[in-house]
């Protein structure tokens, strides 16, 4: 079976037409003044959904989520969590918590301290608090750390101790505004499979906001990418990077190669688009635009193959050019090449071995190549 990307697990509620969503906004409009801040968006996330709200700042995501949490409230449409209108809720008596980005810990209280003030606020009773604190201190990892003081943690225990705290009242949801924005690469990597670990083995619903397209990806289950108010695409991170909807998220998320022209070929078989630089290109992709149309295509630079000698079929899909620059990542090196038109294209290829025999160099004629189901066709 063919799939896009590989499928992290078979969880898919969004896929079945009887699956009542947790979450659903409709059509949820936000204004501040005469300002636009969130414009007629419609949204639904599933139960025990890790949802990702992603795009550039000021798209109105964390507006978004403000609204969800009962801080702001929508000047016009709907919010219905667990089949309950939220209108009128204040945000303590939703089911909802949420972890802010600067963390918000109490500094003059322990660690052990922190995550039960919420619980204590709600007046549980004291044999019940430290069981669901040691609990709670258990899941974080944070034992060892239970009496200190949040100035005597790193940032990323920091970071444990408020997820601690937002979960030790058992939400229902729990909303995450850039939760490892302020954590070095590394341990934003590891904690991010934390978080997922956590996600999972609590059952939870969470939804999280970032502008880090990596993030996003690695994390969530699906990812909504906003721009201006409204939700360009829902999906899965697969569908997001491998099949992007519009020019703006295919140029939005990872690097990417556009090349625009006129179709010449089109109907029930591929389209063919006669492109500005100097090609033709050849698309199994879906859609039947109408001939002499303009459109684009979009292609991963991974997806190109750099060759010395013309691929088998020159024809169509390929190129010739020069190679411009070589970037040397490491794990991949990245290949800028020029076509005779002016045009650059980006090609990237994994270093999956450690020597190579008669490598690339800058100024050498090649070609470059792809296959036809190695892009989408963009109709915007
Ligand atoms: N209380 C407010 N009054 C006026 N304008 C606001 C208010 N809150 C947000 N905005 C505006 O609404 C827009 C969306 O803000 P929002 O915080 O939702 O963006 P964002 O996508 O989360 O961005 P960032 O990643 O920078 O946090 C911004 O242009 C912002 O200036």
């Amino acid at each position: 079976m063919k799939s896009l990307g590989n499928i992290r697990r078979t969880f898919a509620p969004w896929t079945d037409p009887s699956a009542k969503p947790f979450i659903a906004f409709k059509n949820v409009t936000k204004r501040f003044g005469d300002f636009t801040a969130v414009n007629d968006l419609s949204l639904n996330i599933y139960h025990r959904e890790f949802f990702a709200l992603l795009g550039a700042s000021g798209c109105g995501k964390s507006t978004l989520l403000r609204m969800l949490a009962g801080f702001e409230q929508p000047t016009s449409g709907e919010i219905v969590l667990d089949g309950t209108d939220l209108a009128g809720t204040p945000p303590y008596r939703r089911p909802v918590n949420m972890m802010f980005q600067s963390y918000a810990l109490f500094p003059h209280m322990t660690v052990e301290k922190n995550i039960a003030f919420g619980l204590k606020q709600d007046g549980m009773p004291k044999d019940e608090m430290a069981e669901r604190v040691a609990q709670m201190l258990k899941l974080a990892k944070l034992e060892q750390f239970a009496s200190r003081k949040p100035n005597q943690l790193s940032g990323g225990q920091r970071q444990r101790v408020a997820l601690a705290r937002s979960l030790a009242k058992r939400p229902k949801v729990l909303l995450l505004d850039e939760p490892l924005g302020a954590l070095d690469k590394k341990l934003r990597e590891e904690t991010q499979f934390e978080l997922m670990d956590l996600q999972q083995s609590l059952g939870l619903t969470f939804v999280v906001v970032t502008h880090d397209q990596e993030e996003a990806m690695t994390i969530a289950d699906r990812i909504a990418v906003m721009s201006h108010g409204k939700v360009v695409q829902v999906a899965t991170p697969a569908e997001i990077y491998e099949a992007p909807n519009s020019r703006f998220v295919a140029d939005f998320i990872g690097d990417v190669n556009i090349f625009d022209g006129k179709v010449t070929t089109s109907g029930s078989g591929p389209t063919e688009i006669a492109v500005d630089s100097g090609f033709t290109i050849r698309t199994a992709a879906a859609g039947s635009p109408a001939i002499g149309s303009t459109a684009g295509f979009a292609i991963r630079p991974e997806k190109i193959r750099v060759s010395r000698a013309a691929p088998a079929n020159a024809s169509v899909n390929a190129a010739k050019g020069e190679i411009w620059d070589i970037g040397y990542l490491g794990d991949m090196t990245v290949f800028h090449i020029k076509l005779p038109s002016g045009k650059f294209v980006r090609a990237s290829s994994l270093n999956a071995q450690r020597f190579v025999e008669d490598p690339f160099t800058y100024d050498q004629d090649v070609w470059v190549s792809f296959d036809e189901d190695g892009g989408v066709l963009l109709k915007d």
